[in-house]
C-alpha cells in the first residue's frame, strides 16, 4: 500500500517538475510516459496479473471473471458472505479457492478445518487487519485489542482476561439477569391491556446490550432501557447510524480504490454520511473519554474488576490505549450480542410450539419467585436454552465474512502465500456446511444440541473449525462466554414472561448490506404476557 502511494506520489511530482520546468514538448513526453505508465498498471491490475502473473495461479477459481467486477455479479449487487458462500458451495477445491473482488482484487478464500486452523491459530501472527477493515473499525474503536499482533496483543490480552474467566462470568449472571428483568418490565409497561402491539424488539436489544456493557464490563450503568432520552442517548444513536445505511454508491466506489491509495484519504471525503459519522466517532471517543475520567475519579475503582480498572491497574496502559479498549467494548460486545437476541426472537417467533417447550423449562427452572434471584447454576440447568441460543448463534453469525492480509511471505496448506495477500473465511458459509454439520444445515434446528453431552458441546459437527461464529486460536472473540451467558438471560427472560409472535414475518429476513449480520428493518413482534410469572 506505501509502496504504491508513494509510486502515485513520485509519478504526480514528476508530472509537475515536468510542466514547470521543462519546455512543452518535453512535458509532453514525460506526460505521455507517465500516461503509459499508468495504463500500465491498470492492465496489468486487471488482466495480466490475475490470469499470468499470480503465484496462487494454480488454485481453483469460477469461471468468468470479468476485469471490473471479478467475481461479482456486478458493482456492490452482492454482500461478500453471499459470494463467499455460493463459491465455498460451488468450487471443487482442496481448502484453498482463489477469487476476485471488484477491479480484480484478488482473494485467497479458505474453506477447510486445516488451512482455518493454519490461519487462525498456528501461522496468526502472520496475518494482519486488511487497510479496510482497519478504516472501518478502528474509526469505531481507535486501536483497539483486535489491530494488535504478537507480544502487544497478549499483554492486552492477559491484562483484559480476568474479566472472562469462567468464574467471573458466573458471577456476573446476576448483573445481567437484573437487566433481563428490567427490559421485560419495561416492554411490558408500554404495552396496553389484552392487546397485541407491535414491539421493534431490535431498538430493545440495542439497549439492553448496552446497558449491560456498562454495568457489567465498565461499571456505569447507561440506563437507557428505562431512560432511553437520558444523556447517552447518544451512545445508541451513533451506533445505529454507524450500523445501519450502507454507505452510498459514490463512496464505495472510492472504497474500491483503496489498493492505490492511502485508505485514511476516505476520512477527509466530504460526503454527507461520512461526515456525519466522522462527527458521531469524535462523540463516542468523548463519551469513553468522559466514561475512564468518572471511573478514575470513583475512588472505589481499584476494588472492581471492570475493564477500566483492570486496565488502569495494569500501570502499562496510556489513557488513549484504555480510551480503545472502552469504545472495542462498546462496540464489539453490545451490537453483536444484540443482533443474537434479534434472531433468536425471530426463529421463536416462527415457532409457538417450540416456545411453549422452552417457556416450560425456564418456568419449570426459574419460578416466578425466583424473578429476581437468578444464579449461574439456574442457568446452567436449561438445555433446551442453552440448544436454542447455540443454533441462533450458529446459522447467524453476526460477523459473517472476515478478511486479512498476509504481513510477512508465508504459506497456507502448502502453497506460497506472498506478503500482501488477502485472505478470508466465510463464518456463515462453514457454519451451514452440510459437509460438517449434516444435510438440514441450513435450517434453524435446535434439537441438534440436545442428547449427550457431546452433542450438548458440538451439535454433532464434526471438526473443531465447524462453528466460527466467534472465529478461533488466540485472536478469537475473548467476550464469547460473556456473549453466551448474556443470551441465554435475556432470552430467558423474554419467553418466559412473552408470547412472541412474529409481527414482519416477510421481510424480517431481510439482511441489511453492512458488515454485520443485521436485519434491514428490524424484528417486530406482537407481544402478549403469559400470566403465571
Ligand atoms: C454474539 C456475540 C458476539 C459475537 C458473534 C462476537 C464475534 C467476534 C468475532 C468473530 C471476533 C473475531 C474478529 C476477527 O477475527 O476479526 C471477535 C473479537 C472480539 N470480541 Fe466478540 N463477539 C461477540 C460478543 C462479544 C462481547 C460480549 C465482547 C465483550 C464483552 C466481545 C469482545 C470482543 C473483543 C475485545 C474482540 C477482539 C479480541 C482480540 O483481538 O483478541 N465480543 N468477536
Amino acid at each position: 500500500m506505501a509502496y504504491t502511494l508513494a509510486l502515485w506520489t513520485l509519478a504526480v511530482l514528476v508530472d509537475i517538475t515536468a510542466v514547470m520546468y521543462f519546455d512543452s514538448q518535453r512535458s509532453m513526453m514525460i506526460l505521455f510516459v507517465l500516461g503509459v505508465y499508468a495504463a500500465w498498471r491498470v492492465v496489468y491490475q486487471l488482466v495480466l496479473y490475475p490470469k499470468y502473473f499470480t503465484p496462487l495461479k494454480h488454485l481453483p477459481m469460477p469461471e468468468g471473471r470479468a476485469w471490473l467486477t471479478g467475481n461479482e455479479k456486478g458493482f456492490f449487487k452482492e454482500r461478500k458472505w453471499d459470494v463467499a458462500g455460493r463459491l465455498y458451495r460451488t468450487i471443487p477445491n482442496d481448502g484453498l479457492i482463489r477469487w476476485y473482488t471488484a477491479l480484480s482484487h484478488e482473494v485467497l478464500l479458505v474453506t477447510s478445518p486445516q488451512g482455518l486452523s493454519e490461519v487462525m491459530t498456528q501461522r496468526v501472527n502472520d496475518f494482519d487487519q486488511t487497510p479496510v477493515a482497519k478504516l472501518q473499525a478502528e474509526r469505531i474503536t481507535g486501536k483497539g485489542i483486535q489491530f494488535m499482533n504478537g507480544d502487544e496483543h497478549k499483554m492486552h490480552r492477559k491484562y483484559l482476561a480476568p474479566i472472562f474467566m469462567p468464574g467471573h462470568i458466573k458471577a456476573l449472571i446476576p448483573v445481567f439477569w437484573s437487566k433481563a428483568v428490567e427490559l421485560v418490565e419495561e416492554i411490558e409497561k408500554g404495552l396496553s391491556p389484552d392487546s397485541r402491539d407491535d414491539v421493534h424488539i431490535t431498538s430493545w436489544s440495542v439497549r439492553v446490550a448496552l446497558d449491560i456493557i456498562g454495568l457489567a464490563g465498565l461499571g456505569h450503568d447507561y440506563d437507557t432501557l428505562r431512560n432511553p432520552e437520558n444523556e447517552h442517548k447518544d451512545l445508541t444513536q451513533l451506533y445505529r447510524l454507524i450500523m445501519s445505511n450502507a454507505p452510498p454508491l459514490k463512496f464505495r466506489f472510492v472504497g474500491l480504490l483503496l489498493d492505490y491509495v492511502d485508505s485514511k484519504i476516505i476520512y477527509y471525503l466530504p460526503e454527507a454520511r461520512n461526515m456525519a459519522l466522522g462527527t458521531a466517532f469524535e462523540k463516542l471517543r468523548k463519551l469513553a473519554s468522559d466514561t475512564v475520567d468518572a471511573r478514575q475519579r470513583d475512588l472505589t475503582y481499584k476494588d472492581h474488576k471492570d475493564i477500566i480498572s483492570l486496565t488502569v491497574r495494569s500501570g502499562v496502559m496510556t489513557k488513549d490505549a484504555i480510551i480503545s479498549h472502552v469504545m472495542t467494548f462498546h462496540a464489539a460486545g453490545h451490537i453483536t450480542t444484540a443482533l443474537s437476541l434479534d434472531w433468536t426472537m425471530y426463529e421463536l417467533g416462527k415457532r409457538p410450539q417450540l416456545q411453549r417447550r422452552l417457556r416450560e423449562e425456564i418456568r419449570s427452572q426459574l419460578p416466578g419467585s425466583k424473578l429476581h434471584d437468578v444464579n449461574a447454576s439456574d442457568i446452567e440447568a436449561l438445555p433446551f436454552l442453552r440448544a436454542v441460543c447455540n443454533e441462533t448463534l450458529r446459522l447467524y453469525p453476526a460477523l459473517p465474512y472476515t478478511t486479512r492480509t498476509a504481513i510477512r511471505d508465508t504459506s497456507i496448506l502448502g502453497t506460497r502465500v506472498p506478503k500482501g495477500t488477502t485472505i478470508a473465511w466465510c463464518a456463515d458459509a462453514v457454519n451451514r456446511d452440510e459437509k460438517l454439520w449434516g444435510e438440514d444445515a441450513s435450517v434453524w434446528n435446535p434439537e441438534r444440541w440436545m442428547g449427550d453431552s457431546a452433542r450438548e458441546k458440538t451439535g454433532g459437527a464434526t471438526s473443531n473449525f465447524a462453528f466460527l461464529t466467534f472465529a478461533a486460536g488466540p485472536k478469537n472473540c475473548i467476550g464469547q462466554h460473556w456473549a453466551r451467558a448474556e443470551l441465554a438471560c435475556l432470552v430467558a427472560a423474554m419467553i418466559g414472561r412473552f408470547e412472541i409472535e412474529l409481527a414482519n414475518p416477510d421481510t424480517a429476513g431481510h439482511i441489511d448490506p453492512v458488515t454485520a449480520l443485521m436485519s434491514k428493518e428490524g424484528v417486530y413482534a406482537k407481544l402478549r404476557v403469559v400470566p403465571g410469572w
